[in-house]
């Protein structure tokens, strides 16, 4: 271990993103009163070119009058790629209340994106006297933002989570799929006539958990397209959460509960942290840095992994 401590991320539950188009007032409400940790409501993708002025000014007044309780409250603006994206950031830092908490920033490709977008709302934070800094989220859905992820994940410290992007990024990297997220059909090693299929997102997941936890940021999973496919939700879901991400994405309300049942830590994973960390602190009353517990090897790192299941039981109980 470095003598420099790994920091924490921020202390607040982050296990489902709800998304929704800006220009589809209809929903907002809906989203308001759902399940969702975090609500990302949308001026990028999901909003036509002809609708993105339109989309602004409903955003705007949504976060203005809508009770969005404790949620977080977050609004994806349009990439840098776009002419759309500064008046995004200028009309939300100028108009939307402090309830504004988040902007999250997609197709980011570099560190000096995330600086460029700081630096803006830095402007317009001190010349409107708000005091309430805005925090960061990002994407992570191209070749050149998995090559810099490292990089991006210590470019500010308004940064508070990322996310990978299935379908941009597999778009970029040239992938052979329409699908988002979830197994892909191509994606197998063959024993005898028997298929084994391989997690092709694991790798980009792997990455992003990384950089996240060296800089104290919370790594999150991004969209699972097939929404008639529960089962297919949760499998991606879980492999997400035994890599250390914290959350996914929901595209559509029935993803909700999916992600918050797989993203708190079961009452029987808690215990056992619990019982752990129990037998532990016996050990460490009779000198020992190990011992032995349901038949195996429990030891010092051991207590820093019941840790985790504890802190993040806690954390969402105290929601
Ligand atoms: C995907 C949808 C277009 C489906 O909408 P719809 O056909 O209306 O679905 P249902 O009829 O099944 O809806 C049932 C009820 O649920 C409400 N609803 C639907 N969606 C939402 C929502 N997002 N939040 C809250 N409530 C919602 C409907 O109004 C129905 O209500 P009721 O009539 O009262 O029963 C739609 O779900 C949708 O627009 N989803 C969000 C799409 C989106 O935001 N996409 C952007 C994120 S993904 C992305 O960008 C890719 C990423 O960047 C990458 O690169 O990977
Ligand atoms: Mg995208």
């Amino acid at each position: 271990m470095s003598f420099r401590l790994q920091p924490t991320p921020p202390a607040r539950p982050n296990r489902c993103q709800l998304f929704g188009p800006g220009s589809n007032t209809k929903l907002f409400a809906k989203m308001a009163a759902s399940g969702a940790d975090v609500i990302n409501l949308d001026l990028e993708d999901s909003v036509a070119p002809s609708d993105k002025d339109q989309a602004r000014i409903n955003v705007i007044e949504a976060i203005n009058t809508i009770d969005w309780g404790t949620k977080t409250l977050a609004v994806r603006i349009n990439s840098l790629d776009t002419p759309y994206w500064y008046r995004d950031v200028v009309d939300l830092l100028e108009q939307a209340g402090p309830r504004l908490d988040q902007i999250m920033i997609p197709k980011v490709g570099c560190a000096e994106d995330i600086y460029a977008v700081d630096a803006l709302v830095t402007a317009i934070e001190r010349a409107k006297g708000r005091i309430k800094p805005v925090a960061f989220e990002v994407i992570i859905e191209s070749a050149a933002g998995l090559a810099h992820v490292e990089a991006i994940a210590a470019a500010s410290p308004r940064l508070q989570a990322m996310s990978l992007g299935a379908a941009d990024f597999a778009a970029s990297m040239g992938m052979q799929t329409t699908g988002i997220g979830g197994t892909q059909e191509n994606y197998y090693m063959l024993q005898g006539e028997t298929r084994h299929y391989a997690d092709p997102w694991h790798w980009a997941q792997t990455a992003i958990v990384a950089a996240c936890r060296t800089h104290g940021i919370l790594p999150v999973d991004g969209p699972f397209g097939d929404f008639s496919d529960d089962e297919g939700y949760r499998a991606q879901a879980r492999r997400c959460a035994t890599l250390g991400m914290v959350g996914k994405w929901a595209i559509h309300p029935k993803q909700i509960a999916l992600a918050n049942e797989v993203f708190t830590p079961s009452e029987a994973a808690v215990a056992e942290a619990r019982e752990i960390l129990a037998a532990m602190e016996t050990a460490k009353a009779q000198g020992a840095g190990a011992t032995v517990y349901k038949g195996r090897l429990v030891d010092i790192a051991s207590i820093k992994q019941a840790e985790v299941i504890v802190a993040q039981s806690d954390l969402i109980a105290g929601a």
